[in-house]
């Protein structure tokens, strides 16, 4: 049978990048889904921005919602320091068997800890689970109806502390009006909006950047 978008990724992957060389990795994707294929990765003009954050925030614990083929988990764990941890979940087990194997090419299967299932179910389960009391960055990519239950059950949960950042794709595209609305007018959110596109297009698009306060 015809194979899928997500498995033609992985093989542009290991056919064009270095084993061990996360931004041949980057590259590998960018150029596949720019030249080829698009893919719902964060992207290379988006990527920058989620890059300047990760730098700025330099965390020791990443929670990413929304794995999808590894493109952001590489992103990110390329930054950071070697005894951080980055927690990524996902739903959809095609897409969990692919990122994995993405993650591995680029050699950061030490800092990255993938979790298949529902973000409802395993934020509550974060501490015990995983040892992790809070998160000083949360990456928000995955289904953009649950960026906003989830945020809440993260602060009902307490894995958020003051000065947690969260940050937010696709606010613009497909859009998330619920969770912009809660984060922007929220007394406990500092937010600011990066203005973007939509990967490889010219779309209008952006990530929001929201600092807990606690
Ligand atoms: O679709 C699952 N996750 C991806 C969430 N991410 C997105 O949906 C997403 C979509 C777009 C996008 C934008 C414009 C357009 F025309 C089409 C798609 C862009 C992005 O940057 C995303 O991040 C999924 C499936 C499943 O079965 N189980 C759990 N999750
Ligand atoms: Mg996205």
């Amino acid at each position: 049978t015809r194979s899928t978008r997500p498995q033609r990724l992985l093989g542009a992957v290991q056919k064009n990048a270095t084993r061990g060389d996360p931004c041949s990795v980057i590259q590998a994707i960018d150029h596949f889904c720019r030249n080829k294929e698009w893919a719902m990765n964060v992207g290379d003009e988006k990527g920058c921005i989620l890059d300047a954050v990760v730098s700025e925030v330099n965390p020791a614990t990443v929670l990413e919602l929304g794995t999808y083929c590894g493109y952001s988990t590489v992103r990110i764990a390329r930054l950071l320091p070697p005894d951080a941890k980055l927690i990524t979940l996902e739903f959809n087990p095609d897409f969990a068997a692919i990122a994995r194997q993405v993650i591995a090419w680029a050699g950061l299967e030490e800092k990255v800890q993938l979790v298949e299932g529902a973000s409802g179910d395993w934020i509550p389960r974060m501490k015990e689970q995983f040892g992790v009391k809070t998160f000083d960055l949360v990456f928000l990519d995955h289904w953009k109806d649950r960026y906003l239950p989830d945020t809440k059950l993260m602060e009902e949960c307490g894995i958020l502390r003051k000065g947690s950042v969260l940050l937010a794709d696709n606010v613009i595209c497909p859009g998330t009006p619920d969770y912009l609305e809660f984060v922007r007018n929220s007394p406990r959110y500092e937010s600011q909006y990066f203005k973007s596109h939509l990967e490889y297009t010219k779309v209008e698009d952006g990530l929001e950047k929201s600092v807990f306060l606690g």
